[in-house]
């Protein structure tokens, strides 16, 4: 009889495992085990025990017969290369049984097996006892990393924002600015116009607007435009390295869709600098002369709309003396319509309130685009105040382009006298006749004085001895003690009895009256253009430190000297 160990059947599935197998490997024997299973799992069919026995007989002779007819198939047998191994009766069995012959160990862990209904979720025996068990954390090798990218995640963005909000707080207060004297910001090229083949107008526009924000808290402060000075920028050439001066107009094209298109030329306007226009986006323009040799005018020209262009500055190149007027009275800004211009109704008044002597009259001598800074001053906000003389010189009529308008109009608001010196027309050229002999300053201030003596100083000859140095000086200060009070004698002599001033709707229709009045003398000559220019005028400056250098040339032979004349 094969030995059935029916315990080592622990459930049915195993024992349908095992049968399987068995059916696999030794068909012959199922009836066998069939029986014996039947005898095992039916314990209260008695009836059928002897049966059973005498079913056990037969199955020992059975299997008698059938080892033997075995050992009969054994002989014969004869297995194709193919046919599955032989398979061994006499330990078949009980090798499955044993399977790896390991000794048997009982299992530590007692695994309950319970076909009853679970209880409800979270409620039942085993699920109360697994939750109060702690499960151990499982260790991999991502958790082993993930508080050490944490950490480094939380320094980058720490690092990233002290920089954002302190450190880059602090430049940006510095590029806030919509320029700076010490780096470069960009700017785009919005416009440029040609007047003829050497004069552009050329826009631009800053590329960031991050500028505006500080600029609106404080707009009288931060605005670029304002006629007080006369300022430059400076516009690299980057691919040498080079940079020049050109200065900026408060000047931009209306641009629209008949302008885009190409249809029309765009409008040359006034930037408004009022309340709301806050420098117009930051726009800027440039009146530039082309020389054919010229490596930045070069450089500047040849770009096209969308170009960008690198600018620092600004850089101041001339600031105008104090003047008490300064702080009583702002003339209103010049605007592209003369009618639009505010007119000054209440400037007469507050001269004679304030005992304020009138403001001297200025020359202002330019070649071609050397009249680009007293336009700058001319159309900013807060310009001059007194009346400016412009001798503008240029080799033909036309070089203006669109702001020829503008001086035209400045002269009907009466605030400049245009006398064009064109090189094509012989008779107008500049000559000693259409200089003034130097008036004397109606105002000076303790400050002018003292440069006043300091450049006197610096002039008086080496060879002079002490006494005359000290003479001079005491000359010297004694004529700026009696032109301070001329210029309050001569401010008490207009001083008339007091009356409403008159209502004048805008400045065209106020210049009506004081075209008549007669505009004091100049006291005040600046000098730009070209060096031959300067030199034909006023005397060159010195190349190497670019000092001013004496006063000669036309105004030299009139006797204006370094008080009274700068070189710009
Ligand atoms: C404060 C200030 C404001 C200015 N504003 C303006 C402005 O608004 N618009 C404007 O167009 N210009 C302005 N300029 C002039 C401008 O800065 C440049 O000088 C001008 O554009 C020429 O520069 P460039 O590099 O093109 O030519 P450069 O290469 O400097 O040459 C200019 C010309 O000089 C000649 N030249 C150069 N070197 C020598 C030399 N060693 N000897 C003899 N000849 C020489 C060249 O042949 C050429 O014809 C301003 C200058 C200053 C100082």
């Amino acid at each position: 009889m094969i030995p059935l160990r029916t315990g080592f059947i622990k459930s049915r599935s195993r024992s349908v495992a095992f049968t399987k197998t068995l059916f696999l490997r030794q068909p012959a024997l199922l009836p066998q085990i069939r029986c014996r299973f039947l005898s095992d799992k039916s314990p209260d069919n008695a009836a059928e025990d002897g049966k059973a026995d005498s079913q056990k007989n037969d199955s020992k002779a059975l299997l008698k017969k059938d080892t033997a007819s075995n050992e009969v198939q054994k002989k014969d047998f004869n297995p194709l290369p193919s046919a599955p191994a032989e398979f061994l009766r006499d330990s078949g069995i009980e090798m499955l049984l044993k399977k790896d012959n390991k000794p048997y160990i009982p299992k530590l862990e007692y695994k309950r097996e319970s076909f009853e209904y679970p209880g409800l979720p979270n409620e039942d025996e085993f699920t109360k006892y697994s939750n109060k068990i702690e499960k151990r954390k499982q260790v991999t090798r991502w958790t082993r990393y993930i508080p050490k990218i944490l950490t480094a995640v939380v320094l980058v963005w720490g690092v990233y924002a002290v920089k954002v909000w302190y450190l880059d707080a602090d430049e940006d207060a510095e590029q806030n600015d919509l320029l700076s004297p010490l780096e470069f910001h960009k700017f785009v090229i919005t416009h440029k116009q040609k007047i003829d083949d050497e004069h552009y107008l050329v826009e631009v526009m800053p590329t960031s607007s991050q500028w505006q924000y500080s600029t609106y808290a404080h707009y009288e402060r931060k605005s670029i435009w304002d006629g007080d000075k006369m300022w430059s920028v400076e516009i690299k050439q980057p691919q040498i390295m080079v940079v020049r001066s050109y200065t900026p107009l408060p000047l931009y094209f209306l641009k629209s869709s008949r302008t885009r298109s190409g249809e029309e030329e765009p409008l040359l306007k006034v930037i408004d600098n009022g309340e709301k226009d806050m420098d117009h986006g930051g726009v800027m323009l440039f009146y530039i002369k082309r020389y054919g040799d010229g490596e930045v005018s070069r450089y500047i020209l040849d770009k096209k709309v969308g170009d960008e262009l690198e600018i620092r500055g600004p850089h101041v190149d001339y600031t105008f003396p104090f003047h008490p007027l300064k702080q009583h009275h702002t003339r209103p800004t010049f605007r592209d319509l003369p009618s639009k211009i505010e007119a000054e109704t209440l400037l007469k008044g507050i001269k004679r309130e304030y005992d304020i002597p009138e403001v001297d009259t200025v020359d202002f001598y330019a070649a071609g685009t050397g009249i680009a800074p007293i336009l700058q001053v001319l159309f900013s906000r807060n310009p001059y105040r007194g009346f400016v003389n412009v001798h503008y010189s240029a080799r033909k009529d036309g070089e203006l382009g669109p702001m020829d308008r503008f001086l035209f109009f400045l002269e009907k608001v009466d605030r400049i006298k245009l006398i064009k010196h064109i090189d094509d027309n012989p008779k107008t050229r500049l000559s000693a006749n259409d200089v003034t002999k130097p008036a004397q300053p109606l105002y000076v201030s303790q400050q002018r004085q003292e440069n006043i003596a300091q450049i006197q100083e610096s002039t008086i000859p080496a060879s002079e001895s002490k006494k005359d140095e000290k003479l001079s000086r005491e000359s010297l200060k004694k004529r700026l003690a009696i032109l301070e009070g001329e210029g309050q004698k001569q401010e008490k002599k207009i001083e008339a009895p007091k009356e409403h001033a008159p209502y004048f709707e805008n400045a065209l229709a106020q210049a009506k009256i004081t075209l008549q009045e007669v505009k004091p003398p100049a006291a005040l000559s600046l000098v730009c253009g070209p060096d031959g220019f300067v030199e034909y005028v006023a005397g060159g400056k010195a190349l190497e430190t670019g000092e001013q250098g004496d006063v000669r040339g036309l105004l030299g032979s009139k006797g204006w000297d370094s008080t009274n004349v700068f070189k710009l």
